[in-house]
């Protein structure tokens, strides 16, 4: 099981900042879609350039031109590309030809997916990485959350990894943990803390823990 910080409500600077402080505590780090608004791919290119080893995960959540937007985070410098599940599967599939070229990775984020069993069988299928449930902000501010959903795409999905997103805090990472995802996604549960190190490091200590 791996941790992955994510990063929306921030500039470059503050990216790297937070980077800098908890870098050896998580497995992948997110430019958030706030932040690839604000700044562009060139948010992906500068944190890649400044921690070469981190694995980056760009949140483009793509909707269409699969292959296009792919080819151009990849070259930024993503290792891991985000496409909506309620895609189209062709736009899903040119994406994933489009990663197999660059050696990267796409995860599918099944965000307002209605029919979450057959969707995620749907995807699996087409050869995806991973699928990750995700109670977005507009989401948790209506008090949702996706453990049911992680339980639904654990049962059909056979090929990817599955992920989890939303709203995960220390306190709530022991059940999200006992659905045994492959990605635990954690946003302001460590951007948002008084000490992001030790919010960090002691997710990171549950994580492996778990798995
Ligand atoms: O993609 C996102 C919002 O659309 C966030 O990156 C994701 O929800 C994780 O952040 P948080 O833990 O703060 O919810």
């Amino acid at each position: 099981m791996e941790l992955q910080l994510a990063l929306d409500l921030v500039d470059i600077q503050g990216a790297k900042e937070i980077v800098n402080e908890v870098a050896a505590y998580v497995d992948v780090v997110e430019i958030g879609t706030p932040v690839i608004i604000n700044e562009g791919l060139r948010a992906v290119k500068e944190l890649k350039a400044a921690y070469p080893h981190v694995k980056v995960l760009a949140d483009l959540k793509i909707m269409d031109a699969g292959g296009y937007e792919v080819m151009k985070a990849s070259e930024a410098g993503a290792d891991i590309i985000t496409v909506l599940g309620v895609s189209d599967d062709t736009t899903i599939s040119g994406a994933v030809a489009e990663a197999r070229k660059q050696g990267t990775k796409i995860m599918v984020d099944m965000i307002n997916v209605p029919d979450m069993a057959k969707r995620a069988q749907e995807i699996d299928a087409l050869g995806v990485d991973y699928i990750c449930v995700h109670s977005g902000y507009d989401h948790q501010a209506a008090g949702k959350n996706s453990l049911e959903d992680l339980a639904t795409i654990k049962r059909v999905v056979k090929h990817a990894k599955t992920a989890i997103a939303g709203g995960i805090k220390l306190h709530t990472l022991p059940e999200v943990l006992a659905a045994r995802p492959d990605l635990v996604i954690v946003g302001g549960g460590i951007t948002g803390q008084e000490n992001r190190q030790a919010a960090a490091a002691e997710m990171q200590r549950l994580v492996q823990a778990a798995w």
